[in-house]
């Protein structure tokens, strides 16, 4: 029997396996999909299109820029419902962070001749923020938030991160980009946030953890979609 589906002898799912973990062993074919998308593996062995870079930084500014109310609303969940004050502190660091993404987008753009003020939200684009926007509710329970969040910021860190594992051949002006998600601060960021998840989930309902691990799913077909418009899709 695989191990993620190990039943106890009351019948219930093995707690000593953390959720997310057995949402990554029964997903991987998905979440790879996501992590290692053609258009990460083209940054990775140099083979880029910058036409397709630079649509992936226009599009992703205005994505940043609907993620932040969404963070924020995360944010009023955690202050209310977390059980542990330290949760607050982790996404109020994410928020902070998120100003720094927004001028780097900005700069970028200015490198590039990207103009953001004339950047139409592409079909993909425009699902995932109404997505997003639909994560703000008072209906989506804490657990589920935060666990689409920690799934978002998990396939950018883990992409990129693949981007500069050994033997790439990126080029040096993407290295930046790279290590803007790939760096030690953002993936114990990001480490923080599936603590949370997988402690939040550990006293949640059936109902609640299926719920989230729609979400999850949702997050992780709405970053393919995201690649495959930047890679010229729609
Ligand atoms: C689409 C997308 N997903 C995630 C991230 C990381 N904040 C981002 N900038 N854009």
């Amino acid at each position: 029997m695989d191990e993620t589906t190990k039943k106890t002898v009351t019948g219930a799912t093995d707690s000593s396996i953390p959720v997310t973990e057995t949402w990554l062993r029964k997903h991987r074919l998905l979440y790879n999909g996501a992590t290692r998308h053609p258009f990460i593996l083209s940054i990775r062995d140099g083979s880029v299109d910058f036409s397709s870079f630079k649509r992936w930084l226009g599009q992703d500014y205005i994505f940043v820029r609907s993620f932040v109310p969404f963070v924020a609303s995360t944010l009023v969940k955690t202050c209310k419902e977390s059980t542990d004050e330290s949760d607050m502190e982790v996404i109020l660091g994410g928020m902070a962070s998120l100003n720094d993404e927004i001028n780097w987008f900005k700069k970028q753009a200015s490198k590039y001749l990207v103009s953001l003020t004339s950047v139409v939200p592409q079909n993909a684009n425009v699902k995932y923020c109404r997505f997003l926007e639909s994560l703000t509710s008072p209906e989506i329970e804490y657990p589920v938030a935060i666990t689409a969040l920690w799934a978002i910021e998990a396939v950018y860190q883990e992409s990129f991160a693949h981007c500069l594992e050994e033997g790439n051949r990126i080029p040096q002006e993407l290295q930046e980009t790279c290590e803007r998600w790939r760096n030690e601060g953002f993936g114990a960021y990001c480490k923080s946030l599936r603590d949370i998840v997988d402690r939040c989930l550990q006293k949640a309902s059936p109902e609640v953890i299926s719920k989230a691990e729609v979400f999850f799913l949702s997050v992780v077909e709405h970053e393919v979609e995201f690649w495959n418009m930047s890679v010229g899709g729609v």
